[in-house]
């Protein structure tokens, strides 16, 4: 059984369809990429499987329980981690503060989320070093690498991010990704949201187009990467595979 699979997934926005019979499914352990131009509806999929917006029609399953129409605290308790467009770091709040904002109560006891914060110390060193200094004040590649962390924190089984790299020097996109690399590795379940289909070769399982609210592509990145399938649907609105 897939870990998320949605089923003509419909979101509009008042009357205009964002998301038109959206499909999708993503096994345990696969990282999906979904890319596709400006306004393809991409930031809309994340804050629909998040529970963040209502579906106008269709399904969306994890592990088989629906989870339309639950609200985000659930969807967030029942293992789905969002990493949203432009981070949402908790202003007015340390690093460590907003590292303990995402904590599950899932970790356990003291003693394990210790060694939860230690390991996301390990994985990404800068957030200990800067541990007691103002969230705010990390640069833009620290708090995409603080927002990660935050939503590690909550133990997920899907961890979706939206536009990790938007706005990043190149620099910073590498280490980014080589984080996104370390945690396919591990095993983790992701969806990652890219405008940049050159970017997701080296993390990317399979390769999702989405144009105009509507799944315009998908297949194996290795199939699919530098194929002019891949450059036609993202361009055209094209064909389906
Ligand atoms: N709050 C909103 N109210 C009305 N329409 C919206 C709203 N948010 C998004 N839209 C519209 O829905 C469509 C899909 O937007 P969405 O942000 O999901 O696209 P995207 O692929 O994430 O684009 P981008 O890469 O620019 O973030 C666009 O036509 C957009 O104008």
């Amino acid at each position: 059984m897939a870990l998320l699979e949605l089923d003509r997934l419909w979101v509009s926005y008042g009357p205009v369809p964002a998301l038109r019979d959206v499909s999708l499914s993503l096994e345990e352990g696969e990282t999906l990429a979904v890319v596709g131009p400006n306004g393809a509806g991409k930031t809309t999929l994340t804050l629909a499987i998040a529970g963040a917006l209502p579906a106008a029609a269709g399904t969306l399953r994890l592990d088989g329980k629906p989870i339309g129409g639950l609200r985000t605290e659930d969807v967030a308790l029942m293992g789905i981690a969002l990493v949203p467009e432009g981070r949402r770091i908790f202003d007015g709040l340390t690093v460590h503060e907003n590292l303990l904002m995402g904590m599950s109560r899932r970790l356990g006891d003291r003693a394990a989320r210790n060694r939860a914060l230690a390991e996301i110390h390990a994985m990404f060193p800068i957030l200990a070093e800067r541990r007691n200094g103002m969230a705010t004040r990390l640069s833009g590649g620290e708090q995409q690498q603080l927002a990660i962390a935050r939503a590690l924190l909550s133990r997920p089984r899907l961890l979706i991010l939206d536009e990790p790299s938007l706005g990043l020097a190149p620099l910073l996109v590498d280490r980014v990704y080589d984080v996104l690399r370390e945690l396919r590795a591990s095993g983790l379940s992701i969806l990652l949201v890219e405008q940049n289909p050159m970017r997701i070769g080296a993390v990317a399982d399979r390769v999702m187009v989405l144009s105009g609210g509507e799944v315009r592509l998908e297949g194996l990145a290795a199939d699919l990467l530098g194929d002019a399938r891949l450059e036609n649907a993202y361009l055209s609105g094209g064909e389906h595979a």
